[in-house]
């Protein structure tokens, strides 16, 4: 029950104005529009996620949902709109520099490096924030060993979290794509970010498998004091978990609000369900 258990602030920026972020949210953006030739594929996006809530992000096939990921994590760049994390514009960062301001996401597809073990997979995803971040430089140092206990120890803490540290030295290759998801959500955690961003998680995976899942969202927003925000098909999932619910359509934002508010939108309902459709149960 957050997204700061107030009304929606008025966002509204005054005409030629440069938007500015506000700091009480982690992650927030302001009008992101980006097109792919003729395709509009964002016109234009505001959102927002607070501390320590799971967002949800629905929307149908090509609604725009990996694309407005895709902005926000920096890999790709919107052609109009800003994106703030924790306030600060980070419109014209690179993705590993919003990386090191809290933010970690997954693919669509796994991205892990399967010929690795589970463990050396965490310890790459660490390396790649610290050979950007306030530590840049540390390897070859003569305290390096030092540190690379400490991640080590750090990385099996994250792998226990996650019931899976009997893993740690496995490689991936033959993991069931059920657990290929849940290590890479253990490799991203090991960055320690303060937003987790998910996309299709539950892709390929059996109800019980992606109910399971979503449950263990809830013990991390909870326990790591983490916001997830999560792109998914499984809408009575998404529904399920989230503390607050963006859906788009044809890059717009089609509606927001609580689970429950969302379930009962009719205008979500059409989109998903076809005409006439006024609930999406
Ligand atoms: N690199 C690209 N070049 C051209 N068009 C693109 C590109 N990326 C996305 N699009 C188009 O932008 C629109 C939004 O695509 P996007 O993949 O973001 O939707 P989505 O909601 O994630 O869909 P899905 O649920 O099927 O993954 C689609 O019309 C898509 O074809």
């Amino acid at each position: 029950m957050t997204q700061l258990d107030t009304p929606v602030p008025d966002t509204a920026t005054p005409p030629l104005a440069i938007p500015k972020g506000d700091s009480r949210y982690l992650l927030e953006t302001k009008g992101i529009a980006i097109r792919f030739g003729g395709v509009q594929a964002l016109g234009g996006v505001d959102f927002r996620v607070a501390p320590n809530e799971i967002v949800g992000v629905l929307g149908p096939n090509g609604a725009g949902k990996t694309t407005f990921f895709n902005c926000v994590s920096g890999f790709a760049s919107p052609n109009e709109g800003r994106v703030f994390i924790k306030g600060e514009d980070v419109t014209a960062l690179r993705p590993d520099e919003r990386v090191i301001r809290g933010l970690g996401r997954t693919f669509q597809q796994v991205g892990l490096i399967r010929s690795f073990t589970l463990l050396e997979n965490l310890l790459v995803a660490h390396h790649h924030k610290v050979a950007y971040g306030d530590g840049a430089g540390m390897f070859g140092m003569p305290w390096a060993r030092r540190e690379e206990r400490e991640l080590r120890r750090r990385a099996m803490e994250v792998l226990e979290f996650f019931g899976i540290a009997h893993l740690a030295h496995r490689t991936l290759d033959g993991m069931p794509y059920g657990m290929l998801k849940l290590c890479e959500v253990a490799a991203v955690m090991a960055v320690d970010p303060d937003i987790l961003m998910l996309d299709e998680p539950l892709a390929g995976m059996a109800p019980e498998e992606a109910a399971e899942f979503c449950d263990r969202l809830l013990v991390m927003r909870d326990q790591l004091n983490i916001s997830i925000v999560m792109i998914d098909h499984h809408v009575p999932q998404v529904l399920r978990v989230s503390d607050y619910v963006f859906v788009l359509s044809f890059g717009k934002l089609l509606a927001e609000g609580r689970a429950e508010e969302i379930r009962t939108n009719p205008a979500v309902a059409e989109a998903y369900m076809g005409e006439g459709a006024t609930t999406l149960d």
